[in-house]
Formats: C-alpha cells, structure tokens, sequence
C-alpha cells in the first residue's frame, strides 16, 4: 500500500531524483574514468580472413585463446591500457573482417587508425602474398603518417610453415616496418607486436608535437625580434624629433 502511495503521489519527484543520482554517478564514473589514462591511441588489424587477428587480440587484452573461428562480421573493438615510458596509454585495437564482402565497411576505418598491424599467417603464403594488397589499400585510404608494422602469425605451427621467417624479414624490410612472428596461440610476441606499435605512433606523436613547440617558439623568437626593431625604430624617430 505504501509503496503504491508513494509511487503515485510521488512519482515525478521521486522519478527526478533517481535521474539526478543516475546523473551524479555518471559524471563521478566519467571524472575517474578521465583520470585513468594520459594518451588515448586508435589501432588497426587487417589481414586475410583466418589469419588470427581476433585471436591476437583476444589474447593480448583478456590473456585467452579460442581454437574455433568465427569469422568478424564488419568490425569489432576492444580496448586495453598499457604504461610507456611512465604514461598510461589506452589503446582502442579495432579488428576488421578479412573476408572480401566487408571491405568497403572496413575501409572507412583506414584513416582513424593512427598504428596498423599487417597480418599474415606463417601457414599460408596466399596471406603473405596478399600483404602488398592490403598495404596498397592503406597507402590509398589511410592517414600517411600511420604507423605499421608486420606480423606473422601461428608460429606454433613449425611443421606447417609455407612462409620462412627471413621472407617475413625481408618484406617487412621492404616496406620500412618492424617485424615480428607471433602466436596467439602460445602468446608469444603478442604483447610485444601491440606495445611496439603503440611505441612507435608515440614517438611519431612527439615528433608532430615538437614539430609544432619548433614553429611556435621561431614564431615568438620573430615576434619579440620585430617588437624590438619597432621600438628601436620609434626611438630613433623620437631623436629625431627632438634634433629639429
Ligand atoms: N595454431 C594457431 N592457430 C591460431 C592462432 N591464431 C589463430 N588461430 C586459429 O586460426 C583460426 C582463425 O582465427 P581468427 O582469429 O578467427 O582469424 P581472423 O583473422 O580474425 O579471421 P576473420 O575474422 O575471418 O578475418 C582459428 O581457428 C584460430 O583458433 C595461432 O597463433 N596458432
């Protein structure tokens, strides 16, 4: 009876302030969620279907592995925070689909990525061959300053290997990136794939903002040079002056 009474009479009160509550803790979750990260990255996954792009991800940011293949249906993401160099770095890691079909979903993606993995599998040299294809799509769709590098992975599988580690090398040579072989399967140099490329879109980050510090202390340095120059300038008028 009372709570009926209190609902009826009540309600809108009592409505406007469980929305009140609901909104203070949303901005307290939204303030410490604020403080929990310094650098916020946008990261990329691309390679042919069954390669293990999920797998890797998976296993880098909830330490699991899935021997069964659902193939990604357009895009996923999943998030992870990392310290470098005593930041902490929140690192977005989207997962496109391999399959043909879901390309032009996909692409749009291309140029908010500012790092990109290059995935092929050590299984499979059709996935290695078609590295140059998905490099040429993102010379043409992404940011040129991205960040990539290349990885091969399943290298827990040795005695199925169709592509030797020095092909790997040497392409990745090719096209200026770092290389790695993983295994999502065994962990091995997963974490260290996503943390260099996080590393490396740092860097190319600190270079763009010392870049900048670079221009704007030329542009003080000739602002207070032509400040000087006009005072300079108006003395010598006021001699002048004073000389007539
Ligand atoms: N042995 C081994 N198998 C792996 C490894 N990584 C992935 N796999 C297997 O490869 C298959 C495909 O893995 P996924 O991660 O789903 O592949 P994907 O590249 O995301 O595929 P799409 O979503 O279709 O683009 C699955 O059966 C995985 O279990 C690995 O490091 N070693």
């Amino acid at each position: 009876m009372d709570s009926e009474g209190s609902t009826i009479n009540g309600g809108l009160p009592a409505l406007a302030h469980s929305y009140y509550a609901l909104f203070c803790t949303l901005v307290r979750v939204c303030s410490v969620m604020a403080k929990q990260y310094d650098l916020l990255f946008r990261l990329l996954l691309l390679g042919d279907s069954g390669v293990g792009k999920t797998c890797m991800l998976r296993r880098f940011t909830d330490s699991d592995f899935d021997p069964s293949h659902i193939s990604t249906i357009g895009i996923d993401f999943k998030m992870k925070t990392v310290e470098i160099d005593g930041l902490k770095v929140r690192v977005q890691i989207w997962d496109t689909a391999g399959q043909e079909r879901y390309k032009s979903i996909t692409k749009q993606y291309y140029k908010r990525a500012q790092g990109i993995i290059f995935v092929y599998d050590i299984t499979s040299k059709p996935s290695f061959q078609h590295i140059a294809k998905w490099a040429s799509d993102v010379d043409e769709y992404a940011l040129e300053k991205v960040q990539t590098i290349l990885v091969g992975n399943k290298s827990d599988e040795e005695t199925m290997r169709q592509v030797t580690k020095d092909q790997g090398s040497k392409l990745a040579q090719t096209y200026g990136m770092d290389f790695f072989e993983t295994s999502a399967c065994t962990s091995s140099n997963i974490s260290e794939s996503f943390i260099r490329l996080t590393e490396l879109v740092m860097q190319a980050q600190k270079r763009d903002v010392d870049k900048l510090l670079g221009s704007l202390d030329e542009y003080l340095d000739k602002a207070a040079l032509e400040e000087v120059s006009g005072s300079q300038n108006s003395s010598s008028h006021t001699q002048k002056t004073c000389t007539c």
